[in-house]
């Protein structure tokens, strides 16, 4: 398989990739390249230089995961990758510390004049009276956007003994108090603030929160920090503010568009620090986010979940270490439904007993949805697109937790319904091996691993006999035999693991064998 990694990623992870797969480094990658080149390539890493569009992911046959050497994925169109089912991971940590000390150096920088005070210093001018800076100590620091960096400077600003006041609509008060700062809301933080810095994601909401009309409601003298991404602080409107005093100075490290170039507004404004996205850029961050990511794709491309998945729910190592040995088992009851299904599945109900209950089941569910839309979709399923997949096709998914197992530790049913009729299976795991144990009312024990012919037929001799010899007259070999019964007198059902394929014409002679009610094949190595 062949790794595609652009935008300078440490070598630290790259070392790793390359024990496995075939590695093409490419630190700088035009736009026209990458798309030209990506049919290739099998996964793609990134920082925030290289644009995954669209287009880009459209032409990318081959790809399975996009890695992002870093926190934002605002550079990833994530609902183009997940439709076509790439997975998309991040290194949501790896460089926390390193963005939350530019911050805090930024701060002080822009507080203190450091870079124009250097920058005339280096041209041998000695100018101590006109870059008489303000302290931090005492003042009040608005923190907008408390998730990793925000604390993390919220933090660092109490050791400098700042007053902090934060706003985080999604914050956990408790957290917040934990932390020592004092939550409030927009307002309180635009109007009791003498410093203000921003660390959330560019979202529709967050795009232009703090513009002229905000920045006019500030305090008089207000210093302003994005380290976050270019555009939450209106570009156009701080250039003006501080050009006309209404802001006191500013230090900025993120871009609407990047590179930035000579004639951008913020250029050249007086009283603005600048440094060109460089939050994440030291060489501890950068050996983190390499080998974070490196790790994951090596994992995605093994088959394996990846903890930091961007477009599919997190899954926790315990968690899943719970969960693992239950997803085959969960697909194959998914593929078993489809088998059985008499029409097109509209709801689908996942039902979890016994202890597996105690944990997140929501993989599981998408397992059973995997499985489903396997055998009938084009296109691959996998953990990413079968959520939106189901959707897509008006698939009502439902998940039941119940704490009791009658006869098991651990139970699944997949329950369907259609055209106003139901179907279930259930499954559990004797230690690791899956098995269905009951097919509608029938009670089967049925090892899913290879082929199995399912029949509902009349309980009387010679029935199950006459499918036998038709199949052996079609060299199709039976390698187990279960017969599935009910309190109810009458029908039986007949499950037959077979080791061969069974063409359509035979299954439609098995159908018309007297006493059969049905017979529908199930390929689990199409699940
Ligand atoms: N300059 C650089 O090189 C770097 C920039 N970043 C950027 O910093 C930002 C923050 O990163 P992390 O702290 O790691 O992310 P995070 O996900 O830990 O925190 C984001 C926080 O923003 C909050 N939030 C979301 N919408 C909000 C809104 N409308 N108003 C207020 N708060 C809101 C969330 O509740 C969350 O607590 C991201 O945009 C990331 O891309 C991250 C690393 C390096
Ligand atoms: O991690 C982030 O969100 C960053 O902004 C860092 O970007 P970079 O990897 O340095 O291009």
């Amino acid at each position: 398989m062949k790794v595609l990694a652009a935008d300078g990623i440490s070598p630290k992870g790259i070392e790793l990739l390359q024990k496995e797969f075939d590695v093409d480094v490419r630190d700088k990658l035009p736009a026209e390249e990458l798309l030209e080149i990506i049919p290739e390539y099998d996964a793609l890493m990134v920082r925030s230089a290289s644009k995954v569009t669209a287009e880009v992911i459209a032409r990318a046959k081959n790809l399975k995961i996009i890695g992002r050497a870093g926190v934002g994925v605002d550079n990833i169109d994530i609902p183009a990758a997940t439709a076509r089912g790439i997975l998309v991971i991040n290194s949501p940590g790896g460089n926390t510390i390193a963005a939350t000390e530019h911050t805090m150096a930024m701060m002080l920088a822009m507080s203190r004049n450091i870079p124009i005070a250097n920058e005339t210093m280096q041209k041998g001018e000695w100018n101590r009276k006109k870059y008489v800076g303000v302290e931090l100590r005492g003042k009040t620091l608005g923190v907008i956007g408390m998730g990793r960096i925000g604390s993390g400077v919220a933090k660092r600003a109490m050791a400098f003994e700042m007053n902090v006041i934060a706003y985080d609509p999604y914050i956990n008060e408790e957290r917040a108090k934990a932390l020592g700062v004092t939550v409030g809301t927009f307002e309180d933080v635009i109007t009791k603030a003498d410093f203000i810095t921003v660390h959330m994601p560019l979202t529709p909401d967050t795009k232009g929160m703090i513009g002229m009309e905000q920045m006019k409601r500030m305090k008089k003298g207000v210093r302003l920090v994005n380290c976050a991404r270019g555009g939450i602080i209106d570009e156009n409107d701080l250039a003006e503010a501080v050009r006309s005093g209404i802001v006191a100075g500013a230090a900025i490290d993120v871009y609407t568009s990047e590179p930035v170039t000579k004639d951008h507004p913020l250029v050249g404004v007086p009283g603005i620090v600048l440094t060109p996205h460089l939050g994440a850029s030291t060489v501890e961050a950068q050996i983190g986010v390499s080998l974070d990511v490196s790790r994951g794709i090596i994992a995605a491309l093994h088959g394996k979940p990846v903890a930091t998945a961007v477009n599919m729910a997190p899954v926790s190592p315990q968690v899943m270490k719970v969960i693992a040995p239950y997803l085959t088992l969960a697909e194959r009851l998914g593929g078993t439904v489809t088998a059985l299904a008499d029409g097109p599945v509209e709801r689908v109900e996942v039902t979890y007993n016994g202890e597996i209950t105690e944990v997140n089941t929501g993989m599981l569910t998408t397992a059973v949805v995997k499985g489903m839309l396997n055998p009938i979709m084009e296109s691959e399923v996998n953990y990413v697109n079968a959520p939106g997949l189901a959707k897509e096709r008006g698939i009502k998914v439902t998940e039941v937790r119940e704490k009791e197992a009658e006869d098991f530790a651990n139970l699944i049913t997949v329950t369907a319904f259609f055209g106003g009729k139901e179907l279930s299976v259930q499954g559990t795991l004797f230690g690791m091996e899956g098995r269905i144990v009951r097919i509608n009312k029938f009670r089967v024990d049925v090892d899913p691993h290879a082929r199995i012919l399912v029949c509902p037929h009349i309980n009387r001799p010679g029935v199950i006999g006459t499918v036998g010899t038709l199949l052996g007259s079609q060299s199709i070999n039976i390698s187990g035999m279960q017969v599935g019964k009910t309190e109810e007198e009458g029908t039986n059902l007949m499950v037959l693991t077979v080791d061969d394929d069974i063409p359509v014409s035979v299954l439609e002679q098995v159908k018309a064998i007297e006493g059969i009610f049905d017979a529908r094949l199930v390929n689990f190595y199409a699940v």
